[in-house]
């Protein structure tokens, strides 16, 4: 901002007395000024909560790494709806709450998040609470940057608690999936820490931190290794762009979709859970647009980032009948692809709306990819859902 006020303070020289251009080259001048003054304040705000976005996620991405690399089987619950949970779920969702708010010191702080602390506050839960309380603690003594002396299991199960928002399409609200691809993470395969703010029913920043997923691309024909360095962290602000550096602090790299507009070249990311997606159903949408390349199944919105930068060119999603879509599960991944230039939409090609609460409130399906391809995809999901439907 000091930089524009700077500006604004700038007479034009201009040596001729005829005053009509003068005034027009300085009302030329002053426009000018206001557009960039308007185009930075837009691009400018949430750089606060961005850098608080970005270290509460490199944060809890700290903490899990820890409990995947030493993974007991007293880490891992069962939901009530079967869905598994771990200590690291927990001490992330507990982490990212304690930073954000400690961070950002706002009155209004309002976090919708995927955990709650029900079981945690049983007797049977206690033991998991005293292991999730240390690591909380062990994560904010690592970092050294934060005045507390150490948080009481009351603390953790009232940050975890900060996540019961509803949302909705007033004022701000975080959204976070602790451990987004929990199925992942116990495999030891991909998992991601996804983090959004919503401002009036808008996604305005995001941060997706990946762990294990590799600095370089995991397209299926570009050649990778078990040694490559692993760890990403995705993040987007609205009119500002996605960029990607490593989990361990390397200088931030603008990312961009794939520009493909050829089938043939475009390869398809989907669920690496047949229960989460319905593969056939994308399978007959590839087959007629002509994609070559087999699918690419890996957990979590690591998905949206690989997108980003343009490892594939499609991410398709067809739950089971019946199955609500979260907002948690989308909300970072959707700004994280759209700034790097893709499109994000429902079956019907409708933009997703993240402002009507917990759940989103869709047709069918979500169907990610670049502007170019976005055509020949709605049309070939329409005929593939038309065929599916026709022969139940
Ligand atoms: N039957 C179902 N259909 C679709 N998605 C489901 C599902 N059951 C769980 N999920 C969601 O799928 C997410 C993982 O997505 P992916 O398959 O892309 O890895 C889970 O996030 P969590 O792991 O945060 O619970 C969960 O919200
Ligand atoms: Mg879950
Ligand atoms: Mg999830
Ligand atoms: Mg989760």
């Amino acid at each position: 901002m000091a930089t524009i006020i700077n500006c604004l303070r700038v007479v034009p020289k201009v040596t001729n007395t005829n005053t009509e251009p003068f005034v027009s080259l300085f009302t030329k001048r002053a426009s000018r000024l206001a557009i960039v003054a308007s185009f930075s304040s837009s691009t400018m705000s949430y750089e606060k909560e961005l850098a608080a976005a970005n270290k509460a996620a490199s944060l809890a991405a700290r903490l899990c790494q820890k409990v995947q690399k030493e993974l007991l089987q007293s880490d891992v619950q069962s939901k009530s709806d079967k869905s598994p949970v771990t200590v690291a779920d927990y001490g992330s969702q507990a982490l990212v709450s304690f930073v954000l708010e400690n961070e950002l010191s706002s009155e209004s702080f309002s976090l919708v998040a995927e955990e709650d602390s029900g079981d945690l506050r049983k007797e049977s839960g206690q033991e998991t609470l005293q292991r999730i309380t240390k690591l909380v603690n062990d994560t904010l003594l690592s970092d050294g940057s934060f005045s507390v002396s150490s948080l009481t299991t009351e603390d953790v199960l009232r940050a975890i608690d900060r996540g019961k928002s509803e949302g909705g399409s007033h004022g701000r609200h975080w959204v976070l999936d602790p451990i987004d691809g929990t199925k992942g993470f116990l495999r030891g395969d991909q998992y991601a820490i996804a983090l959004a703010l919503l401002d009036e029913g808008k996604v305005v920043l995001g941060v997706l931190a990946c762990p294990n997923l590799p600095l370089v691309s995991i397209s299926g024909d570009s050649q990778h290794s078990s040694n490559d360095e692993v760890g990403c962290l995705f993040f987007a602000k609205v009119g500002a762009g996605t960029y990607m550096q490593s989990l361990d602090g390397s200088l931030p790299k603008k990312v961009h979709v794939s520009t493909t507009e050829n089938p043939e070249e475009a390869s398809l990311f989907e669920s690496f859970e047949a229960a989460h997606s319905l593969h056939d159903l994308s399978s007959s949408i590839t087959k007629k647009l002509g994609v070559k390349a087999p699918p690419v199944r890996i957990d979590s919105q690591a998905k949206y980032g690989a997108l980003s930068r343009g490892d594939g060119a499609i991410y398709l999603r067809f739950p089971h009948k019946g199955y609500r879509e979260k907002i948690w599960d989308h909300a970072a991944g959707c700004i994280v692809v759209t700034e790097a230039g893709g499109v994000v939409t429902d079956a019907a090609g409708n933009p997703l709306d993240f402002s009507q609460g917990r759940y989103l409130d869709l047709d069918t399906g979500i169907i990610v990819t670049n502007q170019k391809l976005m055509p020949s995809l709605l049309k070939a999901v329409r005929e593939s859902l038309d065929e599916k439907n026709s022969s139940l």
